[in-house]
């Protein structure tokens, strides 16, 4: 059977409405093709198509608007958005706009034959999802490559809903910060966003960080403490690491995630639980069922809408951007303005990136305090990408000496060094703090007592570092177990 559907393409590029137009053709589909909104209103007078594919900068006018308007009077109309801005904001914008799918340019035209196959399918199913409130459009995820693409499409159809998502890729790759973007652009952005790292708390204490705990429910407990889920309420609780959360408390927490009501450890009032969940696992947690380390059910629960964050090492294209905006960064918070030489940027896109766009952020941050040139030459860049080769040992004198050494000179020389904003001061003594305590760390297997110890801390303060250096030992230990 022919499927004779009235597909509406509307570009500005002739070469694009002419390829697009021969593969629906091919798909059996009856194509018309305008190139500006003019014609397109005068096309929707003489009737509406099945589908509408419409492109976002359009001569005269915004695509996305269009498509907005569009969709509020004729909610049934699926709408295909083509565009050549890949950011997340657009993908996000384009779902707001009602669109029924967003193909970033260039796209192959299998995948838009898919998708205007998923948007007739719809069609006959009737429209069911509801379009975003408006949200502020600054840029939580750098890269524009077509693996980041994908995850902007899935972000961008999950944060107008509360289904669970199960974030996975290598350390460093941003799970956290897809997890605060789906907070942060959905509709429980008031409310919290609360994490907590499976790995990094005792195992026994996991569940009441969690549920909370009653006065006197086991030692120590003192007094009542709500848990996570219950600080969380309304908004996104962060499951971190959750390939690491012991076999018990996967069982609750199924429970919880199936009856959608939880009690506090020692507690008899049973709580709702309102919020939505997002989990994050750098372990292959399919692997973890079959050796009987993760419950399938809980997996399956989880793995609502799962999102494979791409190491950077397959995504190179992404490498000169996000390092840009690195040290964009490190200028906004009073470090010297860095540029990169072409060698320099050839260099970081050949590099390996064993610990993802963390890495590239710590390198980026180490490089802008070093040496007096604005630019930064492949000569500068190999020795510390040597440093970070393997996972980030701690390699503390050599740059160590030379980021203040620089500091002193410009003071030498009365060169200003922004001390008056505050944060020149703190990011020097990070840059001296972190890799001493990651170095101590290291000799003393994780061990934050023992490190504590040999550096002469108290404990609590070396605690209360790791927190806002954000190093987390028990991520420490795991990784060097799993370099043994
Ligand atoms: N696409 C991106 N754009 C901008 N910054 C990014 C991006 N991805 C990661 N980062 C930055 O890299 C660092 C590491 O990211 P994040 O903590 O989200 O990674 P992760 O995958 O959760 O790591 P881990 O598994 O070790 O917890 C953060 O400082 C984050 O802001």
């Amino acid at each position: 059977m022919t499927d004779t559907s009235r597909i509406l393409l509307v570009d500005d590029d002739a070469a694009i409405r002419t390829v697009v137009a021969q593969a629906l053709r091919r798909e059996g589909h009856a194509v018309q093709t305008v190139g500006t909104l003019g014609q397109l209103r005068a096309e929707l007078r003489a009737g509406l198509p099945d589908v509408l594919v419409t492109d976002v900068v359009l001569p005269d006018g915004d695509g996305l608007e269009m498509a907005a308007k569009l969709n509020a009077e004729f909610p049934d109309l699926p709408i295909i958005v083509l565009s050549a801005r890949n950011t997340l904001t657009t993908a996000v914008r384009a779902t707001e706009a009602g669109a029924f799918d967003y193909l970033p340019k260039p796209f192959d035209l299998d995948t838009l034959a898919l998708a205007v196959r998923g948007a007739l399918a719809r069609r006959s199913r009737g429209a069911e999802e509801q379009p975003v409130d408006a949200i502020d459009s600054s840029l939580p995820l750098i890269g524009r490559s077509p693996a980041m693409q994908d995850v902007y499409r899935v972000i961008a159809r999950v944060v107008a809903t509360d289904l669970t998502v199960l974030v996975t890729g290598e350390s460093g790759t941003g799970k956290e910060l897809v997890a605060r973007a789906i907070h942060d652009l959905g509709r429980r952005r008031r409310a919290p966003f609360i994490a907590l790292n499976m790995a990094a708390i005792p195992r026994e204490l996991i569940e009441a960080e969690l549920f909370g705990h009653e006065r006197g429910a086991f030692t120590g407990a003192a007094q009542r403490s709500a848990g996570k889920f219950e600080q969380a309420a309304g908004g996104t609780l962060f499951l971190d690491e959750i390939g690491d959360m012991p076999m018990e408390a996967q069982t609750r927490l199924l429970r919880v995630l199936q009856s959608g009501e939880f009690t506090s450890v020692g507690g008899a009032r049973v709580i709702r639980a309102d919020v939505r969940i997002v989990a994050a696992t750098n372990k292959t947690l399919a692997a973890q069922v079959q050796s009987g380390q993760f419950r399938e059910d809980l997996f399956y629960r989880l793995n609502v809408v799962p999102i494979a964050l791409p190491p950077l090492r397959e995504r190179r294209q992404d490498v000169a951007l996000l390092a840009r905006h690195f040290l964009d960064q490190a200028a906004r918070d009073g470090l010297p303005r860095k540029t990169l030489t072409p060698d320099a940027q050839e260099l970081l896109e050949a590099h390996d990136w064993p610990g993802n766009v963390r890495e590239l952020e710590n390198l980026m941050r180490r490089v802008a305090v070093l040496g007096r040139d604005a630019a930064i030459e492949a000569g500068d860049l190999r020795g510390a990408l040597g440093d970070t080769a393997g996972r980030t040992t701690a390699q503390p004198d050599a740059d160590l000496g030379d980021a203040v050494r620089a500091w002193l000179r410009r003071v030498a020389r009365e060169e200003p060094v922004a001390m008056e904003d505050g944060t020149l001061y703190d990011r020097l003594i990070s840059d001296v703090e972190r890799p001493l305590i990651e170095a101590m760390l290291d000799r003393h297997g994780n061990n934050q007592l023992r490190a504590a110890k040999a550096m002469g801390l108290n404990r609590n303060t070396l605690r209360k570092r790791l927190d806002e250096l954000g190093i987390d030992p028990a991520v420490r230990a795991y990784h060097a177990e799993k370099e043994r």
